[in-house]
């Protein structure tokens, strides 16, 4: 656009002839200008004006097919005025409807020329306004008697020529020279058109048009350079008409760059461009503030979000959640001081789902040092992923079985050796080692062989407990770990469960049953190996001694342990058949009331009695079947047994007070154990006034809230409720409070030694004030001498227990104990 403002004045001298052009034709009648200052322009106040129009630069090559076209007196175009004959006002359009019509015309092409004249002459006016007024402003023309024009651009890189108005060149310097191989006199006074070839010479030449046209610089394209002595370059050419200080048009102006330099940034960076583009990686750029700036490459496919819906926003959008504040501190300390970051992040897609990335951000800094923005590469690394953590599984599971393989045995062995070098506890590894397994391979195939492991593996993991870790470590070999290990007790249990896998048959398609058995070796940590490799050794030998007692047992690398652990397989396999033996009794032990040394009570304690192991103590027996499940059945046993007993008396005609039964922990447990007391005292038909139940103070505590509930129901029947051992557990008091419970027992290791051992003395006396207060009775066990009991009595306790008075009995035995009764 010239930049040469056009007053007002002069607008509305044009709009006049416009006004006066369209009321003569009887048409819209518009000035559309091109190539104007926008100072002043119409269109900023086009109201007041009405018929202007200025157009846009791009319509200029339109503008040049009008035959009404106006210029500035350099040839620039200006602008031009165009006619709608065919508008509305065409009734009354002399041009259209006079007789005349032609002559009408000519006149009419006469006024318009004049009119353009008259514009045309005052933009010659307004040039030289301007150019006058710019002399001023600018002041005197410096001028070099040195330095003439030639040396002046002989002495610059550029190319640069000037042609004249007919397109012949009147000047150019040495570059120029240089550059198309040419010497002055032979490029002076030629044409494009002499000096290249045709295509080249017309693209120059209507580049000159455009130059003059538009009146301004303007750049014409670029061009490879064509210096022979100069490898490929790139020359960009800009060409301005020259004017003389009349505003008349001299010619035009020539300067070729070299742009070679500025094309190789261009061209790498449309080439980053389409890389990026085309990244199978997505990309991210961010401003220094973090805003996000720019995506490319496969951004949005990983991401699930557009371009559009990201830009302006932190990428903090893509947070998983995953990762805390110290792992983005580290982030951002490694771009900050090493400019870069590259690792692996969990972040969040567009529909929530949580993916793995591998990300490398670079810090991109400016000249002055400071970071400007920040490139974010990264990857979709879901697949890479699944695939390792595929290898690791395989890596550490047998393909077989799908159970862990022996690396990861020995390093799950190393793990709970460490926790339990911190806990001071023990754990067990057992070998299992299928005996005569060969020959299921050598008779059946080695697919039938796969198939029975596959399906021992199935029966060992559902025999095995939960925490523990069942491997196959080799062809027929598997190795349970135990964790946690209590005693050698548990560990039986634990080897008897697993020897069950072998009970069944294994079939081979419909063929003959195949029964298995299989030698077991043990170890035990810390006692047999501190670490993997001795204890899976010393496992190892166990089972070859246990294959060498005839297969089908097991071996504790301990030898002792082997013992006692097979005396307790006995012990519960002939636990087992005692209640259909019927090798169990009752025995009977009086409670006393201190004062009136009446008998308020008896406890019913179990008995049993095995043909082969003898008289076996309930201390023993009890919580292996406690372990072994087994006690609901044995309770149920006993507290009919003891209901029977107490009806027996009653049809006796004796008084006993209460028959007391030990309650354990898993019966009450069961949510029908009340139902079920309630059933045996139908049957039995025991009233509940005469029946108590102890509950140790252990299970009380367990979990009151449950307790509670069964209890008062328990209650509400009218049975009385004791707590047994009491002393040895932690009550809460404020459970003890809510409790349905009407007696405490004092645990007889309290009263051991009373009243001389001074710790139990205040102990004894705590639990008597606490049974005052709370107003339970207490009753003490395990009084065997009259200083125990002169103490127990002088300090309120209520009843009594012990071998002072009796030992457990026979009901047979306890006539001195039962009360003729009058009325019961
Ligand atoms: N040293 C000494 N001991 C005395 C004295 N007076 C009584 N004892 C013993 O103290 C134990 C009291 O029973 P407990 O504390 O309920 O302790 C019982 C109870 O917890 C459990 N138990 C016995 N029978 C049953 C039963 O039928 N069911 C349940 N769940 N547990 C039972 O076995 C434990 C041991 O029973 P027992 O061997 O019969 O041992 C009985 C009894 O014989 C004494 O003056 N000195």
């Amino acid at each position: 656009m010239i930049d040469i403002p056009i007053s007002l004045k002069y607008w509305q001298n044009w709009q006049n002839s416009v006004d006066l052009l369209s009321s003569y034709a009887q048409c819209d009648v518009v000035l559309r200008v091109i190539n104007a200052s926008e100072q002043y322009c119409p269109q900023l106040s086009s109201a007041s004006l009405g018929n202007h129009q200025v157009l846009d630069e791009n319509c200029i090559s339109d503008l040049a097919n009008y035959s009404h076209i106006i210029k500035w007196p350099s040839r620039a175009l200006f602008g031009c005025l165009s006619l709608c004959i065919e508008s509305e006002k065409t009734e009354m359009n002399p041009l259209k409807n006079s007789e005349n019509r032609d002559v009408e015309l000519v006149k009419f092409e006469s006024l318009i020329t004049l009119c353009i004249k008259n514009i045309e002459l005052e933009l010659s006016e307004i040039y030289r306004e301007h150019q006058q007024k710019n002399k001023l402003e600018r002041g005197p023309i410096t001028s070099l008697e040195n330095v003439n024009l030639q040396l002046f651009i002989d002495s610059l890189k550029e190319h640069i020529w000037i042609k004249d108005t007919s397109g012949r060149y009147m000047v150019c310097n040495q570059s120029v020279e240089r550059a198309w191989g040419k010497t002055r006199e032979e490029i002076i006074s030629k044409t494009d058109e002499e000096l290249f070839i045709a295509d080249l010479a017309s693209e120059f030449i209507q580049a000159d048009f455009d130059a003059v046209d538009k009146g301004i610089q303007i750049v014409t394209g670029e061009c490879k350079g064509q210096d022979e002595d100069v490898d490929k370059y790139w020359l960009e050419t800009s060409k301005v008409p020259l004017v003389a200080e009349g505003g008349e048009l001299l010619g035009v102006i020539g300067v070729s760059r070299n742009i070679s330099q500025h094309k190789a940034v261009q061209e790498e960076l449309e080439l980053t461009g389409r890389v990026f583009e085309n990244s199978v990686e997505g990309v991210m750029i961010t401003d220094r503030k973090g805003e996000i700036i720019e995506t490319y490459g496969a951004f949005s496919e990983i991401t699930g979000y557009s371009k559009e819906e990201v830009v302006g926003k932190n990428p903090r959008m893509f947070s998983s959640g995953r990762h805390d504040n110290a792992f983005f501190a580290e982030l951002w300390s490694g771009l900050i001081h090493k400019g870069k970051w590259h690792g692996e992040i969990w972040n969040r897609r567009k529909n929530g789902a949580v993916f793995p990335q591998m990300l490398t951000v670079s810090s991109v800094f400016g000249e002055d040092g400071e970071v400007r923005y920040f490139v974010a590469v990264f990857a979709d690394i879901t697949l890479q992923k699944r695939s390792e953590a595929e290898l690791a599984h395989q890596a550490y599971h047998d393909p077989l079985t799908k159970l862990p393989n022996r690396m990861a045995l020995i390093s799950l062995i190393e793990q709970d050796i460490r926790h339990a070098e911190v806990q001071q506890g023990q754990l067990a590894t057992v070998f299992i080692d299928v005996d005569l397994f060969k020959h299921i391979n050598d008779s059946f195939g080695h697919l039938a062989g796969d198939k029975i492991l596959v399906e021992l593996a199935g029966r060992l993991t559902r025999q095995k407990g939960s925490e523990d870790t069942l491997a196959r470590i080799g062809g027929d070999e598997f190795v349970v770990l135990l964790p946690q290990v209590e005693g050698n007790e548990e560990l039986t249990l634990a080897l008897s469960k697993l020897r069950k896998a072998f009970e069944q048959p294994f079939f081979i398609d419909d063929k003959e049953p195949i029964r298995l058995t299989a030698s077991m070796g043990v170890s035990v940590y810390p006692h047999d190996g501190k670490d993997s490799y001795t204890l899976l050794r010393n496992a190892d030998s166990a089972k070859h001694r246990a294959k060498q007692d005839g297969r089908n047992s097991y071996a504790f690398y301990t030898e002792s342990l082997t013992k006692e652990s097979i005396e307790h397989l006995k012990l519960q396999s002939a636990l087992h058949d005692a209640l259909d033996k019927q090798n169990f009794h009752l025995v009977y032990q009086p409670k006393l009331d201190f004062v009136t040394m009446q008998t308020t009570g008896f406890e019913a304690l179990l008995r049993w009695c095995d043909p082969v192991l003898g008289n076996v103590s309930p201390d023993k027996f009890i919580p292996i079947a406690e372990k072994i499940g087994l006690i609901n059945e044995i309770g149920s046993w006993v507290l009919k047994e003891a209901c029977q007993q107490g009806v027996k008396w009653i049809s006796q005609g004796k008084t006993f007070g209460r028959i007391a039964v030990n309650v354990a922990g898993q019966q009450l447990q069961r949510t029908s154990f009340v139902d079920e007391v309630k059933l045996v005292l139908e049957e039995t038909g025991l009233p509940a006034s005469a029946l108590e139940l102890e509950v140790t103070e252990s299970f009380m505590m367990s979990d009151p809230e449950v307790v509670i509930r069964d209890l008062q129901r328990l209650g509400e029947m009218g049975i009385e409720l004791s707590i047994d051992d009491f002393g040895t557990g932690y009550s809460s008091l404020s459970y003890l409070k809510k409790l349905p419970i009407h007696k405490l027992k004092l645990d007889q290791s309290f009263v051991k030694d009373l009243p001389l051992d001074l710790n139990n003395s205040a102990i004894a006396k705590a639990v008597i004030a606490l049974g005052q207060a709370l107003n339970l009775k207490v009753i003490a066990e395990g009084v065997e001498n009259e200083a125990q009991a002169a103490f127990l009595r002088d300090n309120g306790c209520h009843e009594a227990q012990g071998y002072l008075y009796s030992k457990p009995m026979l009901p047979e035995a306890l006539n001195d104990f039962l009360i003729d009764r009058v009325h019961y």
